[in-house]
């Protein structure tokens, strides 16, 4: 309380958002933490495009609002606002993952080395690992029948993720898609109990958490250890460049991680650790873009009208999706409408930072955006609450601009993928995925709700959206 009252009384011209009083802080952050008062979006409404605090144990939080604002994030440097420092402490790497993973995330440059700027090499394998994993998972029936929505998304972003990361067979070996699946599980909740644990205490607290991430690990490391051999085999016998070579993540780690981290157990963590970061944002996409298809359903046909000509002249290809704007603008708004957090582009401050209308944040804060506000916010987005699926094809073509409305656009108005530098480098993987995936889905399947006109609730982790876990989605081979 001490330590609070000090600190506030550095900032002299920041509005504190919730109660005041001595034990202010701890009483709003509990409402924060059990859902009872949302002071992020109370303070957007009352506060648009200042800053503003909200209350949060073990140091101070602001939350940036309006483009000006957004834009000096962007703009800050690595040193001043760091995303790393951000992910370390709300993943307590450190105790999660390894020590200095952040120091040299060499694994995140690689998404965008390999994956990225090659996609459209490896779109047919993208492809053909879709069709596969749909027709595994959802077996084209005539009559209708229920599939479980969240798992069937999660394993088939898996499977074709592990395409590019890992390659087959392994990409579709279920106990280690199941263990990728555990390792994000294992680190969310360890991540949590480590971030409520005193700084002095977490060394001791760690010992105690069980021991799911080690044997986890461990298990990961029995399917990519037999792996790695088999390729330095290979290598041995055939010379660097191999013939079959798989330019996949895995390679990446094997051949251009720093000298002292290619050790079996330092590969497999990148690897998981990547796959932590590209599955579950790219699983909830697809979950919650399947909801609202079927809960949607009149975009059906017309969806369906823009992707069979282009389907029928040039086959599904990177390029050939490119031109599907109605289906980009599908999911966008899929995305815009659900999937925001309502603590976005979270950015440590390392050094004390100024922003342009003068107000000086000091080193140790966090500084978040309010992605969910933003997102359903009405200067920007009419009718911000409202599903319109052709919200984003329709801007795209009245304003004759085919880039700036695009579901991998970045900017202060849609911070799904973040903004500037470390905007998201695998949204151009995420988005050609969700694209075939959808055009897939509708050219082979017809698909409704459970209930019919009840769209299954989301689910919501304080400040993260989810999509439910539990409802099912119908789907028969299609029919017209
Ligand atoms: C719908 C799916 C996805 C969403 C919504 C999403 C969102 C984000 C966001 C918000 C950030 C932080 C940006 C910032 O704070 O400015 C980020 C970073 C990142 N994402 Fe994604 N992401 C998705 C899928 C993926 C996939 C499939 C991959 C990998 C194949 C990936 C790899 C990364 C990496 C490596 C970073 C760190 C960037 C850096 O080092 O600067 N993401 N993502």
């Amino acid at each position: 309380v001490v330590d609070d009252r000090r600190t506030k009384s550095k900032y002299k011209d920041v509005v504190f958002v919730g109660p005041t009083g001595t034990f202010g802080t701890p009483i709003g952050f509990l409402q924060l933490l059990f859902g009872t008062r949302d002071f992020i979006q109370e303070g957007f409404e009352k506060h648009y495009g200042r800053l503003f605090a909200i209350p949060t144990l073990f140091q101070m939080t602001f939350v940036i609002s309006g483009p000006e604002l957004i834009d000096d994030v962007r703009r800050a440097s690595d040193d001043q606002l760091s995303l790393y420092g951000s992910i370390k402490e709300g993943m307590q790497t450190d105790f999660t993952m390894e020590p200095h993973i952040l120091e040299n995330p060499y694994h995140f440059k690689f998404v965008h080395l390999s994956l990225t700027s090659n996609l459209g090499g490896r779109y047919p394998e993208i492809h053909e690992e879709v069709i596969a994993a749909f027709s595994e998972l959802i077996p084209p029936t005539e009559g209708w029948t229920t599939f479980p929505a969240w798992f069937t998304g999660k394993h088939v972003v898996l499977r074709v993720v592990n395409r590019l990361f890992v390659g087959p067979p392994l990409c579709n070996n279920p106990d280690y898609n199941d263990i990728n699946d555990a390792y994000s599980d294992a680190l969310v909740k360890t991540a949590l109990v480590m971030g409520f644990t005193p700084g002095l205490l977490k060394p001791i607290v760690s010992t105690f958490l069980d021991s799911y991430i080690p044997k986890t690990l461990r298990r990961a490391m029995e399917h990519i250890g037999p792996l790695v051999e088999e390729r330095l085999e290979k290598e041995r016998l055939l010379g660097k460049d191999w013939p079959g070579k798989p330019n996949d993540l895995l390679t990446w780690l094997m051949e251009k991680a720093p000298q002292g981290d290619r050790s079996l157990k330092a590969i497999t963590i990148r690897l998981l650790a990547t796959m932590f970061a590209a599955y579950r944002p790219a699983s909830m996409a697809l979950t919650q873009a399947l909801f609202d298809l079927a809960t949607f359903s009149s975009y059906i046909s017309e969806l369906r009208d823009e992707i069979e000509p282009i389907v029928k002249e040039e086959g599904l290809t990177k390029e050939s999706i490119n031109k599907m704007y109605k289906l980009d603008s599908f999911i966008k708004e899929s995305l815009r409408l659900r999937a925001a957090g309502k603590s976005s582009m979270p950015r440590k401050v390392l050094k004390d930072f100024t922003f342009s209308n003068g107000t000086t944040i000091l080193a140790g804060s966090t500084i978040i955006a309010p992605g969910y506000a933003i997102h359903h916010d009405a200067r920007h987005y009419p009718n911000p609450n409202e599903f319109d699926g052709f919200r984003f094809s329709r801007l795209r073509e009245e304003q004759d601009d085919p880039v700036r409305h695009q579901m991998v656009s970045v900017g202060p108005t849609f911070i799904m993928f973040g903004n500037g530098r470390h905007a998201c480098p695998g949204r151009f993987l995420v988005s050609a995925l969700l694209k075939t995936m959808l055009a897939h889905v509708l050219m082979t399947y017809d698909i409704k709700l459970e209930q019919e006109g009840v769209r299954p609730a989301d689910k919501w982790y304080t400040f993260t959206p989810a999509p439910n876990q539990t409802a099912g989605l119908m789907f028969r081979k299609r029919a017209t």
